[in-house]
This record gives C-alpha cells, sequence and structure tokens, in this order.
C-alpha cells in the first residue's frame, strides 16, 4: 500500500487543524502546512494530491497551483474558494486545478473530493482483476483452492497473467502472512538453478563463496512459485520430485535436512501433455504439481477483462500522483478489436504507450498504438525507402528527427564499461525505436550476417549500413 499523502494548504489554523481531523478521520496520510511557500518546501514523492486555499498571505492558492504543475504536471490539486472568487476557481481548473471546494463545505464534500482524486487504487499488486464471466469463474475457484495447500499448476500463453493469478491465491491463503518467492526457472542459467532452488553450503563448489538458502527455504512458511517450470532438465526434475515427496531439502554440499512448510504453485506456457508424451517431462512430477489445474485463456477471448485490466493498467502507471485519465469509447473500440497475441503483457504495453502519447485528459483512439500496426508502418517504412534507392540517392532519406535521438537514448542504456545495451524495458513508444530494435533483433538472429539481416528485413544492404552506422552513433553496442 502506498503511503502517499495529501498536502493541505490552508493559513486559518482552526480550519486546517479540522480538515486534517476529517481526512485523516478517514484513514488519509495528511501534512499540513500554513503558507504556499511552505507548501512548496514539503513537496515531495510522497505527496499524492494537494488542497489549497486560495487567498493566503504571500503567495496565493493561483500561484502555488502554477508552481506545483511546473513539478509535477500531474498531480491533483483541489483549490479551497470562498465565496466570491467561484469564477476564478473555475477558470483555474481550466488551467490545471481538478477541481474545486467551495467554503464552507461539508465533511463529506471533502472526503467525496479526496477519494475521488487521491484514492488511486494501486491497492494490491496481488489482486487479481477479473471482469469477464471466464475469469470470475476462475477467481472463485482461485479463493476455494487458495485454502488449501494443494499444489496448483497454472497453464496459459505467455503474458495471460498467471503469475498474478499465483499472487492472488498466496494472499487469498492462510499463507498470507509468510513470503511469496517466485522463480522463473528458464530464466536461471542450468547449472545454477538446483543451487537456487534448494540452496549450497560454503565450497560445494567453485564459486561458492558463502552458504546460501534456496528458495525452497526462502519460501519457508508461505508459497513458492515455480514459473517456466516445462523448461526444467530431466535430472533436476528428478530431484524437485523428491523434494516434494519427502517435503524437504538438502543444500548442496550438505548432509542436514530441513523439513519444509512451502506450499508449491507451478506454471508453464508450454503444452505440458505433449512435453510429457514427448519424454521432456516427467509424467509423475506432473501429477504431483498438478493436483488442481488452472489455465488462464488468452485476452482475446475473454474480452470483458479488456477494460477492467487497461483501467487498472492505468491506475498503476498514473500512480497516486496523476490524474487517471479515461478511455474514449472510439479508443476502447480499438482495444476490443485487436486480438492481443502478447496478452496482457502487451495491453500493459499499449496502455504505457497511450499514456505518453495523450493529450488533455482522455485516451483517444489515435493515442492507441498497437504492435501489429506498429509493425506494419515499419514495412511501409523499408517500402518506401526502397523507392527512394531506386531513385539512386547517394544517401537513403531518413527523418531524423530529434524524437528518434531520444527515444534511442532512451532504449539504450550505458553499462559499466561505457558501452551501451539495449534495454527492452525502456523501451518507447515511436515507431524509429522500434525499427531499431528489429534491426539489432534480426542482426542478433542472423549472427551479425549483414547481408542475410537486410534480406530478412526487406532493405538493402546500403540502408542497412547506413541504419547501424546511426546505431553505434548513438553507443549501441552491434553485433
Ligand atoms: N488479471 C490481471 N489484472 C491486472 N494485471 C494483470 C492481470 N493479469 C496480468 N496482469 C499484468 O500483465 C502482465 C503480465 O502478467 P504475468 O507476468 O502474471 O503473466 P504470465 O502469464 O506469468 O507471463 P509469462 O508466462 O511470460 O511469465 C503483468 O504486468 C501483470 O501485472
Amino acid at each position: 500500500m502506498s503511503i502517499a499523502k495529501i498536502l493541505v494548504v490552508e493559513d486559518d489554523a482552526e480550519l486546517q487543524e479540522a480538515l486534517v481531523d476529517i481526512l485523516s478521520l478517514n484513514q488519509f496520510e495528511v501534512l499540513a502546512v500554513s503558507s504556499a511557500e511552505q507548501a512548496l518546501q514539503a513537496l515531495d514523492d510522497e505527496i499524492g494530491m494537494v488542497f489549497t486555499d486560495i487567498r493566503m498571505d504571500g503567495m496565493d492558492g493561483y500561484t502555488l497551483m502554477k508552481r506545483l504543475r511546473a513539478y509535477k504536471p500531474y498531480l491533483p490539486i483541489v483549490l479551497m474558494t470562498a465565496y466570491g472568487t467561484v469564477e476564478q476557481a473555475v477558470a483555474a481548473v481550466k488551467h490545471g486545478a481538478v477541481d474545486y471546494i467551495e467554503k464552507p463545505f461539508e465533511a463529506k464534500v471533502l472526503v467525496e473530493k479526496a477519494k475521488a482524486y487521491f484514492n488511486r487504487d494501486a491497492s494490491s499488486e496481488d489482486d487479481f482483476v477479473a471482469s469477464d464471466p471466464v475469469t470470475v469463474q476462475l477467481k472463485t475457484m482461485a479463493q476455494k483452492v487458495a485454502k488449501s495447500d494443494a499444489s496448483i499448476f497454472i497453464g496459459g500463453a505467455s503474458g495471460t497473467g498467471k503469475e498474478v493469478l499465483a499472487r492472488y491465491i498466496h494472499a487469498q491463503s492462510d499463507r498470507n502472512s509468510g513470503p511469496f518467492v517466485a522463480i522463473n526457472c528458464a530464466a536461471i542459467p542450468e547449472n545454477m538453478l538446483e543451487a537456487t532452488l534448494f540452496g549450497y553450503e560454503k565450497g560445494s563448489f567453485t564459486g561458492a563463496m558463502k552458504s546460501m538458502p534456496g528458495k525452497f527455504e526462502q519460501a519457508q512458511g508461505g508459497t513458492l512459485f515455480l514459473d517456466e517450470i516445462g523448461e526444467m532438465k530431466a535430472d533436476l526434475q528428478a530431484k524437485l520430485l523428491r523434494v516434494l515427496q519427502e517435503r524437504e531439502v538438502e543444500r548442496i554440499g550438505s548432509t542436514k535436512t530441513i523439513s519444509l512448510d512451502v506450499r508449491v504453485l507451478s506454471a508453464s506456457n508450454i503444452n505440458m501433455k505433449q512435453a510429457i508424451e514427448e519424454g521432456r517431462f516427467r509424467e509423475d512430477l506432473y501429477y504431483r504439481l498438478n493436483v488442481f489445474p488452472m489455465r488462464l485463456p488468452p485476452l482475446q477471448e475473454r474480452p470483458k477483462d479488456i477494460a477492467a485490466i487497461a483501467d487498472r493498467l492505468i491506475a498503476r502507471h498514473c500512480g497516486v500522483s496523476r490524474v487517471q485519465p479515461m478511455i474514449t469509447a472510439p479508443a476502447m473500440r480499438k482495444l476490443l478489436q485487436y486480438p492481443w497475441p502478447g496478452n496482457i503483457r502487451e495491453l500493459d504495453n499499449v496502455m504505457q504507450r497511450a499514456l505518453l502519447m495523450m493529450n488533455g485528459d482522455a485516451i483517444q483512439e489515435s493515442d492507441i498504438l498497437l504492435d501489429d500496426a506498429m509493425d506494419g508502418s515499419m514495412h511501409n517504412f523499408a517500402r518506401s525507402e526502397r523507392v527512394d534507392e531506386s531513385q539512386q540517392n547517394s544517401e537513403p532519406e531518413f527523418e531524423e528527427t530529434l524524437f528518434v535521438n531520444d527515444a534511442i537514448e532512451n532504449v539504450v542504456a550505458p553499462t559499466d564499461n561505457g558501452n551501451a545495451v539495449w534495454n527492452e524495458q525502456a523501451l518507447p513508444v515511436d515507431l524509429k525505436a522500434r525499427e531499431m530494435q528489429l534491426i539489432l533483433q534480426t542482426l542478433q538472429q542472423f549472427s551479425g550476417h549483414r547481408q542475410k539481416t537486410a534480406e530478412a528485413l526487406n532493405i538493402s544492404p546500403r540502408t542497412l549500413r547506413y541504419k547501424i552506422a546511426k546505431l553505434k552513433e548513438q553507443g549501441v553496442d552491434v553485433p
């Protein structure tokens, strides 16, 4: 839960005290100051909303609002206005205040405003948003099964929310005061996965400088979530099965057994039945993990989730200090018509882009930049280049705008050795950055082979050379 506070700026001591009491009684954290100057000093990342008086000695509420806006463009600011200044307050709303309250006001009006603008339900990352009948049913099932210690296997494509569901099950269980430990079995180097899961003693292998508890031990009293379990190699599958059967673990290099009180949840996006048939996954282990199977359908199969999850993602990215924009009907229609191959993770990216693109207080259809449209633009772009080249220009024509350069700066993160690496997380919204990403991925795919990369991208080797030179200028490590 966020520790964000409401800042109250009021020079009338009695009124200030009353405001603090009302808000505190309604579970808000409050910080009160008596002047605009003090408010500017008090401003920090914990301030999630401001109620300010307008007429104060020194700097007035309007000026304060403008100054606050400069620091924090999305901070909700509510002006408290006396009779006679309402018109000005209305004008101020046009210039950035989210609302105003006319004095004298009832306590409930103050609380309503606080709830409306401050109460961004970042309530919990653990909450599993479900609005579609399919997921509503799944959620009800999760609540019931959470109360037992049964192992649950969650199937579903990448980005459908398997980890979110696992966290939700933990949160709903009697183990929720214990730890939730998640490990992605595919992300840990094969030779380290055993040590990571079971722990090791100092000196048990080269590099084991000190003893370390494994994920099983770390999850004592709580839940261990084994993600991408389908990627686990056969010998480790056998060891995992033994640990699950005996409910005890031995660290590598130790003969001491440690009893376990851990509930195991697991997930995979591969077809486990097929993996078993092909001998890649042990059937006995699968049945131990799969006491209670759950499956998250692709987002496309639960369209009623789209609006609810989009709202939650927006709230998450706006945090407590930005007014949450609404999604216009045409924008929502666009979201509903898209097939979402990347599921909720892709929806998340699209919402983040929309928040960057939007102007005003609502997300418009044009702010929704879908991946396939972006890839499409990339191909159109490549085609238009070929036309340029056929005109025998000595150098390809590119719109190298400042925006492009900014975008590249955002997607490359410098490393310790001064080189830059591609930072997928920081990928911004514009098409050029996507284009550059595509070039790098294709280069990697063909181990840096220029000719093959150019062919795969359907651009000429000369264009590719030009683009690589541009990337290198930006400090990107090109394979
Ligand atoms: N029901 C939901 N409500 C809100 N956010 C969700 C929901 N489901 C997924 N998300 C968000 O979508 C993103 C992907 O979810 P998650 O990591 O749980 O997917 P996954 O199926 O485990 O993916 P992978 O198989 O790639 O590990 C996360 O940002 C998560 O917070």
